[in-house]
């Protein structure tokens, strides 16, 4: 991209630029103009769009390569390379490839079968066991160890099946003796003899998951304010922790950093036995359930391609039929194929953004559905989204110009004849890309725990593991087309999660009837201050916001990143001088909106409430002459040296710093320790007690004291912190069930059972009211949490 701008002339760089909606068409036009009269243009363009310059397509020396490297490994039982490296061969074997007398994709399965035997992972096994079948019917030693990974998993009949079918090809005596004594070894090889044979039915349970139904009486309605454009609310009283809607995407992208480690198409984490692309090297897939409906060629069978016409008895045959048969794969779904179009591999849709790849998967659906016109030009009509181009910044409005137009070339050289490069197409890509900033959602999912097992203390145990923290990676982007109508809060009443791709939004309090209905698009009450809120917003989402938590005052802005008063016996709280306007402006907006006598006196006692303790004296003053200084205590309106405590705030973050480098590398000990004390009392010395900082202090030591072994302190530090964040955040807030499973975890090492138990269930309901009964699905910490405690109660009951 830099290398285009590069060759753009100032002046209509400038006009790009400063462009408004309006300007579109002629800066699309002339921007294309200039591009296709350009020689390094077309160099540039082509890299990406022509497959034969691609890297992103199939390659048998590599493939080749990477299976005698693999095979390698096996030998000297290196087997997680091993496991790497075939995995990588598959990825780039093409179908038709050939090594020795068999297809290098067949043996390429059968190898990893191997490879994932004997790292205990049996199913994974079986399933590529079952892919080399598929490939290659004939083939007798696939035939073999999927009879042996079926008497391994206890499907005695389906391992009987498979060894009597592996002898059949198997053409030496030998061989055949000795697979009659593997028939031999299957339990109850007697009765199997006489048994009918089952098809052949391989358990995949990855895939794309269900999603629950909203609940009946639920029901929704889209309306338009001034301040927010277009949003939802609710028609009827909805209760807390009530599904109020589900969405299957209409499209979506896997994000750059999660390509090697979730499925391309239902995002979840992959499985050892990862299924590549059929035509291109790039996605890979946790089923083929996924990799269907993704797109891509059908993997097809090699069976006609075989010329070992073998006489095999009638049962055989129909076993090796039946192995083959794609029927299995198939899904009575709507095949959405949104990668077949990046599948011919040309480089753009590995090095374009996410933004542009989402947004040529959108053009390309709606073109294939017959919705879209070949120029592109009823885009905005069929998508109905809002979209803030004119707030963008310059280099933004620069940005997707280029995009758009190397997309849209891309689009039309390499699997698009039909679309039209011009200043029609590329001002709707433009428009589109801009909608894609401000309506796409972000797909998250908990970062893998590993082994849950391993980060839970149980009984006098030494506590190495970190104590689980429930974090969440951006797993991809999509476009919900309802879910785009929510607005955001930073308050916010609902929230979203995701199964596979599918979006499920749920109440987190109590709804009544016609309430807007909000979801955070990030930043949150208790998370951030307002000022850094409205910054964040702005930023990305060229919105002022106008939810309540940024139009009404709340103690959780004024505290979470407030001084302590100088006065050592006050508990008001000092504010900089970036707090002190911002939260003023809240102030006065709020006392000089226009409402009537009740409504001032009733609103005047929900902010006294709120500010509590924090700021009373300030609301005991008549409104005229209400004002928020900064640098004076809000309560007793002592002055404060906020440089003075920023200074020495600083210093013992630094040293905190440093303290945990050391926790870091395993050197936590008691000296280290009583340091982190002596700077959280410096933190308290200088900060107010609810300042965020704080509970981040108190959390950290806690980890560290856990580390060390000191429990009693671990807890005392944790649940310093939870106080600290339930001021924050309201107490039922999922950051403070987050907090209670590390609570629960020092707990149950320090053999309090009956605590850990009772935080369990305040963490439990506090999820559920978050993720429904999906809440145990998504962070399998918490089932195993659960299992932990009972098992201690009961052990401290017994
Ligand atoms: C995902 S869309 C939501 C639906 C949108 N209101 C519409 O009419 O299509 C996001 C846009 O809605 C508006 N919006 C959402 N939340 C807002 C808020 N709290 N304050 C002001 N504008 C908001 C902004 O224009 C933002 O770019």
């Amino acid at each position: 991209m830099e290398k285009l701008k590069s060759l753009i002339p100032e002046d209509l760089l400038q006009t790009v630029k400063s462009s408004s909606v309006d300007d579109l068409l002629s800066t699309s036009s002339s921007l294309l103009r200039l591009f296709l009269g350009l020689p390094q243009f077309h160099q540039a363009v082509s890299e990406l769009a022509n497959p034969e310059l691609g890297c992103c397509g199939k390659n048998e020396e590599t493939s080749l390569d990477l299976k005698r490297r693999g095979n390698h490994c096996f030998r000297s039982r290196d087997f997680d390379e091993a496991l790497r490296l075939y995995s990588k061969a598959l990825r780039v074997a093409p179908l038709d490839a050939i090594d020795g007398d068999k297809s290098l994709l067949a043996s390429l399965f059968l190898n990893r079968a191997n490879v994932l035997h004997n790292l205990g992972l049996l199913k994974e096994s079986l399933r590529d066991c079952h892919r080399a079948l598929r490939i290659d019917p004939y083939y007798a030693k696939a035939w073999y160890r999927r009879g042996k990974l079926n008497t391994l998993l206890g499907n005695y009949k389906d391992a009987f099946r498979d060894i009597t079918v592996s002898m059949s090809l198997e053409s030496s005596l030998v061989g055949k003796k000795q697979l009659q004594n593997e028939l031999k070894a299957i339990p109850d090889y007697q009765n199997n003899q006489t048994l009918e044979h089952d098809e052949y039915r391989p358990s995949n349970d990855a895939g794309v998951d269900h999603l629950p139904s909203v609940q009946m009486e639920v029901k929704l309605r889209c309306v338009s304010t001034k301040e927010k454009g277009r949003g939802m609310v609710s028609e009827c009283d909805i209760e807390e922790a009530s599904v109020i809607h589900v969405e299957e995407p209409f499209s979506v992208v896997i994000s750059k950093s999660c390509r090697e480690t979730h499925c391309h198409f239902c995002l979840n984490e992959l499985p050892a036995d990862t299924v590549p692309c059929p035509s291109c090297s790039i996605p890979v897939y946790c089923s083929e359930s996924c990799q269907i409906q993704s797109g891509g060629m059908l993997s097809t069978n090699e069976m006609d391609k075989h010329h070992i016409f073998q006489k095999l008895p009638d049962d055989i045959v129909e076993h090796i039929k039946g192995v083959t048969s794609a029927d299995i794969y198939y899904f009575a779904t709507d095949l959405i194929q949104e990668h077949q179009h990046e599948c011919r591999g040309a480089n753009w849709p590995a090095v374009l953004p996410s933004d542009a790849v989402l947004a040529g998967r959108i053009i390309m659906k709606l073109i294939n559905q017959g919705k879209a016109a070949t120029d592109l030009s009823n885009l905005q009509e069929i998508l109905e989204l809002s979209h803030t181009y004119s707030k963008m910044n310059p280099e933004n409005k620069l940005e997707l110009h280029l995009l758009s137009i190397v997309l849209i070339w891309c689009l039309s050289k390499s699997s698009c004849p039909n679309l039209s490069v011009c200043e029609a197409s590329v001002t709707q890509t433009i428009i589109l890309l801009s909608q894609i900033k401000v309506n796409s959602i972000a797909v998250a999912r908990m970062k893998s725990s590993g082994d849950s097992f391993k980060c839970l203390p149980s009984g006098n145990i030494s506590t190495k593991e970190p104590i689980q923290s429930l974090e969440q990676i951006r797993v991809g982007q999509a476009l919900y087309k309802t879910g785009s109508l929510f607005n955001h809060s930073c308050k916010p009443n609902i929230h979203l999660y995701f199964l596979s791709r599918g979006l499920i939004m749920q109440t987190t309090e109590f709804v009544p009837t016609g309430c807007p209905l909000e979801l955070s698009y990030g930043p949150e009450v208790g998370k951030w201050d307002c000022k850094n809120r409205i910054r964040f917003l702005e930023e990305e989402y060229f919105f002022h916001c106008r939810c309540r938590g940024c139009a009404q005052i709340n103690i959780s802005d004024l505290v979470i990143n407030g001084y302590g008063c100088v006065n050592t016996n006050c508990t008001g709280v000092v504010l900089d001088s970036n707090v002190a306007t911002c939260e003023s402006e809240k102030l006065n907006h709020f006392f000089t909106a226009p409402r009537n006598v009740d409504q001032q006196v009733q609103m005047r006692e929900k902010v006294y409430a709120d500010v509590g303790e924090v700021a009373s004296s300030l609301l005991s003053k008549p409104s005229g002459s209400l004002h928020i200084e900064p640098e004076i205590c809000l309560k007793c309106g002592s002055r404060c040296d906020i440089e003075n405590s920023h200074a020495e705030v600083n210093k013992a973050w630094n040293h905190m710093r440093r303290v945990e480098e050391l926790m870091n590398s395993g050197r936590a000990n008691y000296s280290v320790l009583s340091d982190c004390s002596r700077s959280i009392a410096v933190l308290r010395t200088f900060l107010h007690m609810y300042n965020k900082d704080i509970a981040d202090a108190e959390d950290k030591v806690a980890q560290a004291c856990y580390l060390a072994g000191e429990l009693v302190d671990a807890r005392k530090h944790c649940e310093a912190s939870i106080k600290i964040l339930k001021r924050l955040y309201e107490d039922e807030h999922v950051v403070i069930g987050n907090e209670m499973v590390k609570l629960a975890s020092i707990q149950l090492a320090s053999g309090d059972s009956s605590g850990a138990w009772d935080t369990t269930k305040r963490s439990s309901q506090i999820f559920s009211k978050y993720y429904g009964s999906h809440a145990e699905t998504l962070f399998s910490y918490l089932p195993c949490l659960k299992q932990e405690t009972a098992k201690a109660v009961n052990l401290s009951t017994s």
